[in-house]
Formats: structure tokens, sequence, C-alpha cells
């Protein structure tokens, strides 16, 4: 049966909200699914930086966390309403609503007197409410529950969308995080291996806030004029991060503000743009390696196909093409998907299998103990049918 969903996601980068507005027929592996309309609402630059602030474990507090919970549950709602109005379609013809949330804090081990946790807000019942739809939301708390790393989770739909028999592929998502999912060749879903690469765009924009005071390197032009430092960025690779087998997730917990200020710290002889060239192929590098590391020794790789915001830097695209000559470096774009809605997307497949009663975690890219039934279901205020029968 067909269903119209919208798929909300505010990733690591706290740029804005993405809202993909899509048509769904069937769902596990007969899922069909087609981009509609799809929207970027930049978060205004107060927004932006009370989440940063809550995120940061030195700055936050509950009060902050309590109200920001409620503020951006509205701004989701807008978001949704802003991408039907686009494409014409009155939120009452909405099926459902799959809100990824905006990650506060991920703690994907325990960590002294922190236990495993992870936490995405943006009050689901504010966006119910406000849009009549139901709403899927908290994806990633099942899987924890079932002893995962509740990340990556994107890596379900990318079996659903691009698993091929032809070619063995590897979906590389460039965010504020960067992340893989590995598709062999005719592979099932239990072939598939996911796990976070390491920093994506994060360190580059917070290099470019602090040295440039822009938000990011449109298309890796400072990179593309700066020296890049090959032993340096080498060195940082060191970290127990990168040495660890998959499943893995981070965040930036690790690869945020306090890591690029302690690299500003100890660099601080080097150039601007050198440091942005640095830290572009540091990124280039981690994935590199990930490849070389854990996923070539077990699987062809034919191609990669680069998704999210880094897609669009020009500099890191071409560091990532001469690290891995002997696979086919390709974007989104080139093969007629959308870099930009690429994970808004996958959350709304992840909420259609929700919907349909489908576990839809990969456990050997979180490593779950069992394939699980993700996200929390809020149902709208005045609809009194969907506990009778509906879901
Ligand atoms: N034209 C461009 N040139 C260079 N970089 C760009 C460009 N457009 C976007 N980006 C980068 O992409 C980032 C946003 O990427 P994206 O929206 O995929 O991240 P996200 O979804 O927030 O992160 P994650 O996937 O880790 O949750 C920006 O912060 C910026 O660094
Ligand atoms: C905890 C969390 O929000 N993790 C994000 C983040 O952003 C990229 C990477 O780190 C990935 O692990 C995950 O998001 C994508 C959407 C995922 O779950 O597949």
């Amino acid at each position: 049966m067909e269903k119209l969903a919208i798929g909300l996601m505010s990733g690591t980068s706290v740029d804005g909200i993405d809202a993909a507005l899509v048509r769904l027929n069937g769902f596990g592996v007969h899922t069909k699914v087609d981009l509609i309309d799809f929207i970027t609402l930049p978060f205004a630059s107060n927004v932006s930086e009370e989440i940063l602030q809550c995120m940061n474990i030195n700055e936050s507090n509950s009060a902050l966390i309590c109200s920001l919970n409620f503020k951006l549950g509205y701004l989701f709602a807008n978001a949704a309403k802003k991408v039907c109005e686009k494409a014409s379609i009155p939120l009452s013809k909405i099926d459902f609503i799959a809100s990824h949330g905006q990650t506060i804090y991920h703690f994907p081990q325990q960590e002294g007197r922190f236990v495993k946790s992870t936490l995405q807000i943006g009050e689901p019942a504010v966006i119910a409410y406000e849009t009549g739809v139901t709403v899927i939301s908290n994806f990633r708390s099942m899987d924890m529950a079932a002893g995962g790393e509740g990340a990556p989770l994107v890596p379900y739909a990318d079996f659903l969308l691009y698993r091929s028999n032809l070619k063995g592929r590897a979906l590389q998502n460039i965010g504020g995080i960067g992340n893989v999912t590995v598709l062999p060749k005719q592979g099932t879903l239990d072939d598939v291996v996911a796990f976070d690469t390491g920093p994506g765009n994060m360190v580059i924009d917070e290099l470019c806030k602090m040295l440039k005071g822009v938000p990011f390197d449109q298309d890796g032009k400072w990179a593309s004029q700066g020296i890049v430092h090959k032993e340096i960025a080498e060195s940082w690779l060191e970290m127990n991060f990168f040495k660890t087998s998959p499943p893995k997730s981070t965040g930036r917990e690790l690869f945020g503000s306090q890591f690029t200020k302690q690299l500003l710290q100890n660099w601080r002889h080097l150039r601007d743009d050198d440091l942005i060239a640095t830290a572009t192929y540091f990124t280039a590098l981690s994935i590199a390696d990930s490849y070389t590391q854990f996923i070539f020794p077990k699987t062809y790789i034919d191609e990669m196909i680069i998704g999210g915001g880094g897609g669009y830097n020009e500099t890191l695209l071409r560091m990532i093409k001469e690290l891995l000559p002997n696979i086919t470096v390709l974007t989104q774009e080139d093969i007629g998907f959308s870099s930009e809605a690429k994970e808004a997307v996958a959350f709304a497949i992840l909420g259609n299998e929700t919907m349909n009663g489908m576990p839809s975690n990969v456990p050997k890219a979180t490593g779950a103990g069992s394939a699980v039934i993700l996200g929390s279901i809020t149902i709208p205020p005045n609809d009194r049918n969907i506990i009778g029968g509906r879901i």
C-alpha cells in the first residue's frame, strides 16, 4: 500500500533540519521509495549555539536540555509543514513523520559512572500536536537496549536502496561524522557491515569557525590553497578509535570543539590554510585507512558512493580518490540521488519498517544482540483509531 511520509534529520553538523517528503510502497526488501520534495531549514545561529552548548559536557545543564527538547520539537514540526507546503501536499495526507531528532550526547560504551546511553531530543508530542500526524522518534534506544551502540542505523536503508548483484559497494556518509555501510556483491542483510570511520566535516568546520569566522570550507577552497602536512595528520590517526575494530560509533564527544582546540594549541605555528588542508587530509586518511584495515581484507569493493555535505567539498573528494586509487569514487548525485536528502530519506524508510512491525537495526553494524523494532510511536491528539488497528 502506498504511503506518504516525512523523514526529519538534524545531524552532528548542527547546521539545520533536513526534511524529505517521500512516497513509499511496500516494506522490507520490497520497499520502493521516491523522493517527492526536500528542504533544509538552517538553524538560526542562536539555536545552533544552544544545541552545541547542550552537547558540551562542561556547559550544559538540565534546564537548557528541557527547554531545547521542546524548542526543537516546534522547529521539526515547522520543517514538516514547510516541506508539505513546498510540495503542495496537505499535512492531512501524510501517513507518518519519522523524526531522528538531534543527538545531544552519545555514549557508545560505558565511561566511568556514565552508562552506555544515547539521547536524541526534539519532542515528538509537539511534532504530533502541531502537525496532527503520527510520529516515530527515538530510533536509537531500542538498539542500545538490545546491547548495540544505537548507531549507525542508516545501513538498513542503504541495504534496501543500494544493494547490487553486480558490484561490491561502500556507502560513505561524510556529515559531521563519517560512516560507512559495506554492501558486498550479492550480499544479504546478514552480510552488511557498517561503522563510523571518524570525523567527517566536524574538525574542518570547527577550524573554519575558529580561524576564518565561517561555518565551513565552501567547496574545499581554503584546503585547496593550503599545504598538507601528512606526517601531522598521520600522528592524529594514532588515537585508539582508529585502531578499534568495528562495530564502533563516535561523535562530537571525541571529535568536537575540544579536539580542535587541542589541535590549534599543538599546531599553532601552522598557517591557517595549511591547518585546514591538513584537517581535510585527516578526514580523507581516516576514511581510506578504515577501508584498508577493516573492509578490503574481507570484501571486494568496486565503488564508493559518497553522501552527506562532505560530498560537496572538492578538495576532500580529490584526496579520497588519491588515497584509494583502486576503487571508483562517486557521489550520490553521480547515481541520480541527493547527498543532502539521503539520511532524511533513510529515517522515513526506518519509520516505515516500524509502522509495519519490522526490525530495522543491523546487529552486525551496531553490535546489538538481535534485530529489533526501532522507535517510539506518538499518536496525534485526536486520532482515536490508531490503537484500534491502523498500526
Ligand atoms: N558546498 C560545500 N562545500 C564544502 N562542504 C560542504 C558544502 N556543503 C555542505 N558542506 C559540509 O557538510 C556539512 C553538513 O553535512 P550533513 O548535513 O551531511 O551533516 P549532518 O547530517 O549534520 O551530519 P551526520 O551525518 O554526521 O549526522 C556542513 O557542515 C559542511 O561541512
Ligand atoms: C549517535 C548519532 O547520532 N550518530 C550519528 C552520527 O552521524 C553520523 C554517524 O555519527 C552515525 O553513527 C549516526 O548517524 C547516522 C544517521 C546513522 O545512524 O547511520
